[in-house]
C-alpha cells in the first residue's frame, strides 16, 4: 500500500527554497464527491491502494493519501476524502472533506485540483456538489463515474455536452474495471493547473433557501440538456425491496441470513481447520523428536507452537465470517437492515444511523468506533461509541470456537447444527447487552429526540467475487500479521513469564505455579474464584487485553506448560474438557460475550472522544458487567448440576 503522510506545509522555509520545492512538489489532487459514488474505488485503482470499499455511504471517514505517476513523470498526490452531499458538513466525517476542499485544516494546504466523482446514475442529486464545488474556484475535472451501471439502465450521458455547460472537463469513468480510470489520468496530463499554491476563498455564508433553488433549477436544466433517461424505469430494486423492506417478511430474511451465516462459520470450516490442525501437530511432533529437551525446546514446542497455533486454526472460521461480511457490505443490503432496525433501535434510544458502526463493530470495534462519524448527533454517536465493544468482534470467534468446540456437542437440531446456534446465541447476546446498555443510557440522559432515520438507499449490486477474493485475503493477511506480530511476541513473553523463575528444590506442583505468570495468577484468582475461574483462565485473560485471540494461545501455553503429558498443546480442547466444569465453560463464555475491551479499542475511544473520560467509564463498566454476567451464569449453571 502507497500510504504516505502529507509533510507540514513549510511556512518557516526561506523563500527561495520554496520556489524550487514547489516546482518538484507533487501535483495535490482530493476527490470530492456524494457518499458511495466510488472516489474510494478510484482512489484504489489510480493509486493501488486497498482502501475499504463497500456499497453504503459512509465507508471512508478520515481522509487518506497516496501516490500515484501521470504518463509524463509527474506525481500526484491522491486524497480519498469521505462523502458529502454538499458542503454543508452536518457530520464529523463530512466536516473532514469541508475542510480540506475549502483550505480550513490547519497543516493541509489547499489541493491544487479537484476531481468531483458523481454516479452517473444519480446524477440529480450529484450535480449539486458539482455546482457547489464550482464556486470554491479551484481547478476541477469531474469523473463521471459509474457509466457501466448507467449504460445497463439506459441512461445515457453526453458527456461533452455537460462539460462545454459547465466549462469544466467531463471524462466516463468504471471504478471497478481494470482500465475505468485511462480517460482520468489523460485529463489530469492534459489539465494540469499551474502550482501556485491557492489560498482560500474566504468562508462563504450558508446557502439560503434561494441559493438551494437556484442550484436545483440549474440542475435540472443540466439533465434536461445532458442525460436521456430510459423510456421506462427499472424497478428491479423496487420489487425486491417490497419483501426485504417489509415490517415482517424484512425480518424473517434478515433472521435467515444470519442463521446461515452462524451455521456456515462452524459446517464449512471443519475440513480446512482439520488440516491447519494435522500441520500444527506435525510441527510439533517433529520439534519434540528432534530437539533434546531445553529451555529452546519448550520456547519452540509449548510457547510458539502450542501457543500460536491455538489461534492460527481459527483462520478458516474467521474467513467464513469475512465472507459473510464483505458480501453483505458489497451487495447493498446493509442500509435496509439499518432502515428495518430502526424502530427496535428507537425503542432504546438509538437511531438506526448507528446499524453500520455497530455492525463494522462485528469485524473490529476500531473502525466500528471510526465509522460513528457519520452520526450527526453527538449524543448519539458517544452511546454508540460506548456500547460498539460488546459487538462480538472477531477477535473473540476463536475464544467462543475453542470453548464451543470443547462443551458443546456437535449434535443436531432439525437443519441446524448445536454448535451453530450456541455461536449465533453468544453473537445475539452482545446485541441484547448492547441494546440493554444503550437504553441505561437513555434512562440517565434524560429527554430523548426522536430523530427520524434519513439514509440513501444504494442499488443492489452482486457482489464482485474478485473483490470478495481481495478482500478475504486482505483478512487473512491482517489476521496471520496479527498472528506472527503481537500475538507470538506476546506468547514469548508469557512463555517466559510461565518458565521462571523455575521450580525451587523438592517441589511438587507443576513448575508454571512458581513463576511470575503463575504467582500473577494466583494474586488475581481470589478476585475470578466466585465466578469459578481457575488460576490458569486468570493468567490467560490477562495478555488477552493485548489483542483477545492470546486468550486461547495462552490457555494453549499455560496448560501445555502445567500439564503432565507433554502433547498436551495439539490437544487444547480435550484437556479443557477433561479439567473444567461445564458451569466454569458457560462463565467463560458470558465473561466473554462483554469481554473487557483491547487496548486498540480504547485508544480508538480516546481518539475520538478526546480524553480518557470515556476509555475509563468504558473499561469500568465491561469489567463490572462481565464479572456480573459470569458470576450469574456460573451461580445458575451450578445450580443446574453443571459442576
Ligand atoms: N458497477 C460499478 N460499481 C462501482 C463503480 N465504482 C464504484 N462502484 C461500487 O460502488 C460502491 C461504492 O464505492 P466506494 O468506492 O466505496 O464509494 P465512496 O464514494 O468511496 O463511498 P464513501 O466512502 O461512503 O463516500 C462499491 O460497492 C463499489 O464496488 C463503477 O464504476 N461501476
Ligand atoms: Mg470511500
Amino acid at each position: 500500500m502507497k500510504q504516505v503522510s502529507e509533510p507540514a506545509s513549510g511556512a518557516s522555509r526561506p523563500v527561495a527554497t520554496q520556489v524550487v520545492a514547489d516546482s518538484a512538489r507533487p501535483l495535490r489532487v482530493a476527490l470530492l464527491g456524494n457518499p458511495n459514488c466510488g472516489k474510494t474505488a478510484l482512489f484504489n485503482l489510480l493509486t493501488g491502494s486497498r482502501q475499504k470499499v463497500a456499497n453504503y455511504a459512509g465507508v471512508t471517514v478520515e481522509r487518506k493519501e497516496g501516490r500515484f505517476e501521470l504518463p509524463g513523470g509527474r506525481t500526484v498526490a491522491l486524497l480519498d476524502l469521505p462523502g458529502a452531499y454538499s458542503l454543508n458538513a452536518l457530520s464529523a466525517d463530512e466536516e473532514i472533506t469541508r475542510d480540506i476542499v475549502t483550505g480550513r485544516r490547519a497543516g493541509e494546504p489547499l489541493p491544487d485540483l479537484l476531481v468531483v466523482v458523481v454516479d452517473a446514475t444519480k446524477l440529480r442529486l450529484n450535480l449539486r456538489l458539482v455546482l457547489e464545488a464550482q464556486r470554491l474556484r479551484v481547478p476541477m475535472v469531474v469523473a463521471l463515474n459509474m457509466t457501466d451501471m448507467a449504460e445497463r439502465l439506459g441512461i445515457r450521458v453526453d458527456a461533452e455536452r455537460l462539460s462545454a455547460e459547465l466549462g469544466v472537463p467531463v471524462v466516463p469513468t468504471v471504478a471497478v474495471r481494470g482500465d475505468g480510470a485511462r480517460g482520468l489520468v489523460q485529463a489530469l496530463q492534459a489539465h494540469q493547473p499551474p502550482l501556485i499554491g491557492r489560498t482560500p476563498e474566504p468562508a462563504a455564508a450558508p446557502p439560503g433557501i434561494a441559493d438551494v433553488m437556484l442550484t436545483q433549477r440549474e440542475v435540472q436544466r443540466l439533465l434536461a440538456d445532458c442525460v436521456q433517461m430510459p423510456a421506462r424505469p427499472l424497478a428491479r430494486d423496487d420489487s425486491v425491496d417490497r419483501v426485504l423492506l417489509h415490517p415482517f417478511w424484512g425480518l424473517v430474511v434478515l433472521a435467515l441470513v444470519l442463521l446461515l451465516m452462524f451455521q456456515a462459520v462452524f459446517s464449512w470450516a471443519a475440513w480446512p481447520m482439520d488440516a491447519i490442525q494435522a500441520g500444527i501437530d506435525a510441527l510439533a511432533g517433529a520439534v519434540r523428536n528432534h530437539m533434546a529437551e531445553g529451555p529452546l525446546r519448550s520456547l519452540l514446542a509449548d510457547g510458539i507452537i502450542a501457543g500460536v497455533g491455538a489461534v492460527l486454526v481459527f483462520l478458516p472460521q474467521i474467513l467464513i465470517l469475512f465472507l459473510f461480511i464483505l458480501a453483505l457490505e458489497d451487495s447493498g443490503y446493509l442500509p435496509r437492515a439499518a432502515f428495518l432496525l430502526d424502530r427496535v433501535m428507537g425503542r432504546v434510544g438509538l437511531s438506526g444511523r448507528s446499524f453500520i458502526p455497530l455492525l463494522s463493530s462485528f469485524a473490529c470495534a476500531v473502525p466500528g468506533i471510526m465509522a460513528t462519524r457519520t452520526i450527526t448527533h453527538w449524543r448519539d454517536r458517544l452511546v454508540t461509541i460506548m456500547i460498539a465493544p460488546l459487538m462480538t468482534c472477531s477477535a473473540r470467534l476463536p475464544v467462543y470456537a475453542l470453548l464451543i468446540a470443547a462443551f458443546i456437542p456437535a449434535r443436531k437440531i432439525g437443519l441446524f447444527n448445536l454448535q451453530g446456534l450456541v455461536l449465533l446465541a453468544l453473537y445475539v447476546a452482545g446485541i441484547l447487552a448492547a441494546l440493554g446498555l444503550a437504553w441505561a443510557y437513555r434512562l440517565t440522559g434524560g429527554q430523548v429526540r426522536v430523530t427520524p432515520l434519513i439514509m440513501e438507499l444504494p442499488t443492489y449490486r452482486w457482489p464482485n467475487p474478485r473483490e470478495l477474493a481481495f478482500g478475504l485475503w486482505e483478512r487473512a493477511r491482517i489476521f496471520l500479521r496479527r498472528v506472527g506480530g503481537i500475538i507470538l511476541a506476546v506468547m514469548v513473553l508469557l512463555w517466559f513469564l510461565s518458565s521462571y523463575p523455575a521450580a525451587p528444590q523438592g517441589a511438587t506442583g507443576a513448575p508454571i505455579q512458581y513463576s511470575y505468570a503463575g504467582q500473577l495468577g494466583r494474586l488475581i484468582e481470589p478476585v475470578l474464584a466466585p465466578i469459578g475461574f481457575n488460576w490458569q483462565i486468570a493468567i490467560s485473560l490477562v495478555p488477552g487485553m493485548a489483542a483477545r485471540e492470546v486468550a486461547v494461545s495462552a490457555l494453549g501455553t499455560v496448560y501445555a506448560l502445567s500439564g503432565a503429558e507433554s502433547d498436551v498443546a495439539d490437544k487444547l480442547q480435550p484437556v479443557l474438557a477433561h479439567s473444567w466444569s461445564l458451569a466454569t465453560a458457560l462463565a467463560l463464555l458470558a465473561w466473554f460475550v462483554f469481554a473487557p475491551q483491547c487496548v486498540s479499542t480504547l485508544v480508538a475511544v480516546r481518539r475520538e472522544t478526546n480524553g480518557w473520560r470515556y476509555p475509563l467509564i468504558m473499561v469500568v463498566q465491561l469489567f463490572g458487567l462481565a464479572w456480573v454476567a459470569a458470576f450469574i451464569t456460573y451461580r445458575i449453571a451450578l445450580a443446574l448440576g453443571a459442576g
